[in-house]
């Protein structure tokens, strides 16, 4: 296999946020020392996607899918980079043609913060508190679980929300586990909410490296860091997504957990303001991720009121 070099580099496009360059840094130095490569056999390129640009308004109002991939993906068509390093929680659940994502780091913590300069948690927040958030999963549980709660728009980086609650913009607001894990940040994390409170966002923790399907050479340089185990609980994630039809910007949570050699789904969807919550789970083998995801799906699909899904 030829391997990168200093004069043949291998490109790793990466958004340009904190949390996203260390997560492109991470996968550098994992085909580091899976190869015994140095560093400047890579070259980090930061790609400014929609997402990063458009900050002044809610996500779900620009719309679409892949906001914060769509210019990645065309530089590693175009062949402008090699590999492109993803938060999977992001990720539509379909590539375009010519793209495969088949390589997953070890999962970060799957859960998400509570964060707060007053309280600790959830259930300590006061009566008609103001909570911010801009993610449409996390707004649609917190109403679901605590009706009498105020949300606001929350947008912008691990800073400027930490900002906004020192301005008293809101008294809380959440952010993953793992993005804080990442950026060395954990302390800023008042308490972490466990699955059976809040179910995470799918694929939430997990780093996805995507490549060019026929790159051949590209593939066999990222087979060894490959994480089976996340690849088969993500399997079942991104299928309960897909059969959803869901984004990660769409009211639906679930999580996939490996029970010695059985994989265990758990999923939940939601009306956007919170009225109504639907949840469900099922086991297979751990091979069977794409179906147990799918059938899941189809099963929360079929005891939701008819006009359950009519936000999308
Ligand atoms: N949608 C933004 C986004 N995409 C991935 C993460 C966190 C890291 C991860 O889940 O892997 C975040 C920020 C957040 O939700 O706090």
């Amino acid at each position: 296999m030829q391997m990168p070099d200093q004069t043949h580099p291998l490109k790793i496009g990466t958004r340009g946020s904190p949390l996203a360059l260390a997560q492109a840094y991470e996968t550098r130095d994992r085909l580091m020392a899976a190869h015994g490569l140095a560093e400047a056999a890579f070259e980090v390129v930061v790609i400014k996607t929609t997402g990063d640009k458009v900050l002044d308004r809610a996500l779900k109002e620009i719309g679409g899918k892949g906001l914060f991939t769509r210019e990645i993906e065309e530089a590693l068509s175009s062949g402008a980079i090699d590999i492109a390093v993803h938060s999977m929680k992001d990720m539509p659940t379909v590539q375009p043609g010519g793209l495969i994502l088949d390589c997953l780091l070890p999962r970060e913590d799957v859960r998400d913060a509570f964060v707060s300069r007053q309280v600790g948690s959830i259930h300590e927040l006061p009566q008609g508190a103001v909570v911010g958030s801009s993610s449409l999963r996390r707004r649609a549980q917190l109403a679901n679980r605590r009706p009498d709660l105020k949300l606001v728009e929350f947008r912008g980086n691990v800073q400027t929300r930490l900002g906004k609650l020192d301005d008293g913009v809101a008294v809380a607001t959440f952010l993953a586990m793992a993005g804080l894990n990442r950026l060395g940040m954990a302390d800023v994390a008042s308490s972490a909410i466990e699955p059976e409170e809040m179910l995470p966002a799918l694929a939430q923790g997990a780093i996805g490296i995507e490549r060019r399907e026929a790159d051949d050479r590209v593939a066999a340089l990222l087979a060894p860091i490959h994480h089976a185990p996340t690849g088969m609980r993500l399997a079942a994630e991104r299928s309960f997504l897909k059969t959803l039809d869901g984004s990660c910007e769409t009211p639906i949570a679930g999580l996939a957990l490996i029970e010695g050699d059985r994989l265990w789904l758990r999923g939940e969807i939601l009306r956007p303001d919170g009225s109504d919550a639907i949840r469900g789970e099922i086991r297979g083998a751990l091979s069977e991720g794409a179906e147990i995801g799918d059938t899941l799906a189809r099963q929360l699909m079929a005891e939701a009121p008819k006009d359950f899904f009519d936000w999308r």
